[in-house]
Formats: structure tokens, sequence, C-alpha cells
């Protein structure tokens, strides 16, 4: 793995191996961009085929965190751990505790949350060493509903862009993953008059949506062929692909996974197609915006995080008018909008004072 060439292309700051013999920790911090900021995004714990895998995936969602922070108007870079481990056995205090005094050694320019693998109790061990993390119990919590609330404000932005009207009443919208951000995501839309097909490999989530909001039920392999308006991925990353584009009967593309399209030119594919895809990164950004909330000066405040989240509306409708003005996929318009923020954001620090 020629790390150097992969940082150098993608304009990477730093990646730190992190070992501890006692704990048996193996983690990666990966520092894309701080321009705008500390860098935050979560950590991820996760059984990786290889070594490189890991430090693939911490460099990839790191640089994703840069460009979701700064979409999102927050002053935060990207950054991401990766802890290679299995979740369900590898967790101790001591692993977390001994990861917690890396982030220490990094004083502030990293700071990190919860994400797929980790929970609250971990950030508690964490925090145990460190003051950089975020999503704690007593403060903001369980970034899902937040991010589930944002995708449902993204999805209204889309339905008036494709419907002419935000009023997602009587609309069928697709599930695929009803875990914590499908579950909250489903409340909402059936809160809102839709009518709800959902998906997931596990029996219980599938159950409680059914009950509690009345969702037809598919099979994991039917979801994508499914006569809908809008389909909501909330499960994997890589969905949209080959396989899948030619099943899909829906006009919006909008959920909450990370990284959705296989390729990029599978963003394209759906453009060509007519579907609206809304970038995964601007719709599920509810989370951060919650979490950073944290770092306020006068303290968390759910309030003004929901209305923060709540603005998640008009980033998608700016991502589609710049799409619209510039003839670009809307996946293109996003990554705009977040380097335009960068850029200008960086010239305004050239001053010096
Ligand atoms: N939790 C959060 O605040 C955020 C989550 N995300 C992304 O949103 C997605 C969902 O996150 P969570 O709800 O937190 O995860 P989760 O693990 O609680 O839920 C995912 C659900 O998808 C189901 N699933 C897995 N494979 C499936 C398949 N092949 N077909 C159907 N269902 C399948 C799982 O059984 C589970 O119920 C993930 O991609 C995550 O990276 C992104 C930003 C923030
Ligand atoms: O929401 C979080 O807990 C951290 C942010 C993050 O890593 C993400 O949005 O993927």
């Amino acid at each position: 793995m020629k790390i150097f060439e992969i940082m150098e292309s993608k304009d990477y700051e730093s990646v730190i191996l992190c070992h501890d013999k006692t704990s048996g920790l193996k983690a990666i911090i990966a520092i894309h961009d701080t321009t705008l900021g500390p860098a935050l995004g979560g950590c991820r714990m996760w059984t990786y085929d290889s070594e490189e895998d890991a430090i693939n995936d911490a460099l990839r969602l790191a640089r994703g965190m840069t460009y979701k922070n700064a979409a999102a108007g927050l002053n935060l870079g990207g950054g991401k751990t990766v802890v290679i481990g299995n979740p369900r056995k590898d967790k101790s205090e001591a692993l977390f505790r001994s990861l917690g005094r890396y982030i220490e050694s990094l004083k502030g320019r990293y700071i990190t949350a919860e994400d797929v693998g980790t929970n609250l109790k971990d950030m508690e061990y964490i925090r145990y060493e460190t003051k950089y993390v975020a999503g704690l119990a007593e403060t903001s919590g369980d970034p899902s509903p937040f991010t589930a609330y944002g995708v449902f404000r993204g999805i209204q932005a889309a339905c008036e862009e494709v419907f002419g009207t935000s009023d997602l009443k009587g609309l069928r919208i697709a599930i695929q993953g009803v875990g914590n951000v499908g579950y909250n995501l489903a409340k909402y839309l059936y809160g809102a008059g839709a009518k709800l097909i959902v998906t997931d490999i596990f029996e219980d989530n599938v159950k409680r949506v059914v009950e509690e909001v009345k969702a037809e039920y598919v099979k994991p392999d039917e979801i994508y062929g499914v006569e809908c308006d809008i389909f909501a991925p909330c499960a994997l990353g890589a969905i949209i692909n080959d396989e899948t584009i030619p099943q899909l009967k829906c006009k919006i593309v909008a959920g909450s996974a990370n990284n959705q399209l296989k390729e990029e030119r599978h963003g394209d594919i759906l453009q060509e197609k007519g579907i609206l895809y809304v970038p995964d990164y601007i719709i599920n950004a509810g989370g951060v915006i919650n979490v950073a909330d944290e770092l306020n000066p006068s303290g968390y405040n759910r309030d003004r995080a929901m209305r923060k989240v709540s603005m998640i509306f008009d980033t998608v409708r700016k991502v589609i008018q710049k799409s619209k003005e510039e003839n670009i996929p809307t996946y293109v318009a996003a990554d705009r909008v977040a380097e335009e923020r960068i850029k200008t954001i960086a010239a305004v620090k050239d001053n010096y004072i």
C-alpha cells in the first residue's frame, strides 16, 4: 500500500496508527482536512479482512466527514477512527481508554464520536482519558433520531422539487433497513401520511415497524423493485449499482446510508434515468450536526440542534439548484458546495490577525 501516494492524491493531513499490547488495541485515526476546524468524525469498530482494508476505510470515511461537515455549515474538519476488532467480542474498558489516550495526544485536532460498532458506553470510556469526545449519554446522546429527522427534511425538499410540494401525504416510500435511523424515519414519514414498504434482515426490527406504523413488508432482495415514489436506503453502502439501478421504480433516492453509490458513475446513471439522488452525506448529516452542538461554548442545546438539523431541507434545495444551474449530477453538486465553502473560509483565514 503506497500510503503517501494516497495521502497526496486526496490531500490527507495525517494517518495515525495506534497500538496497545495490554488491551489489544489496533486502530487507525485518519485526519483528512482541518481547514474549517478540528476534525470530527465517529469511531468505527469492525472486523476487517486485512489491515489494508481497515486503513482504506478510515481514509475514505475521514474524507467523507470533511465534505459532510463542510456542506452542513459546521466549523469542523473531517476525520475518522477505525478500530480493528469484533464489536461483539473484542471490546473492553482498557481498549477504549487506550484509544482515548491516543486521541488526547492529538490535543484537539481530532474529536471522536459514535459510529457503526461503537456505542455510548464506549464513548464514556474514551471520556475517562480525553475531553475530545462527543455524543455522550448525558449530552447529545444517540444521534440516530436526529439523523432520521434530517433525512425526513431532506425527503421533503426532494419532493418539493419532483412533485411540486413537500407534502408527503399518500406517497409510497420504501425503506431498506429499519434499524436505529430507519425506524425513526419510518415514524416521521408515517406521521406525515406516507405509506411505507419496509425490509430488514432482522425480524424484530421489521415487526416493530409493521405494528407501529402499519408498514408493508417485503423480502430484502425485493425492496429495489417496489413500486414507489421514494427509495430510502437506510442500511448498507454501495446499494446503488449496476444490478439494482435497473430494478428501481422510484422517482427519488434519499436515505441515511453512507456511501450509497457503488461508484460515482452510478450517480450519473440515476440522473440519466430521471431519478433524483439526494447525496448521502448531505441528507444524513443530522447526527453529526447534533453531536457538534456539544462543542458550542454555551453547551449542548437540543432545540438549537434540532433547528440546525431541520435546515438540511435548505441544504438539499441548494444542492439540487446547483445541479440544475451547472447541469451536473447532484453528487457532483454536493461536492462543489462543500469544496467552495472550504476554499472560501481558507481564504478568509489568510488574513493576518
Ligand atoms: N446512526 C446515525 O446517526 C447515522 C447513520 N448513518 C448511516 O445510516 C445507516 C443506518 O444506520 P443505523 O440505523 O445507525 O444502523 P443500524 O445497524 O441500527 O440499522 C441498519 C439496519 O439495516 C439492516 N440491514 C442490514 N443489512 C441489510 C440488508 N441487506 N437488507 C435489509 N436490511 C439490512 C440491519 O438489520 C439494521 O436493522 C448506516 O449506513 C449508517 O452508516 C449515517 C449517518 C449517521
Ligand atoms: O454522528 C456521529 O456520532 C458522528 C458523525 C459521523 O461519524 C457520521 O456522521 O458518520
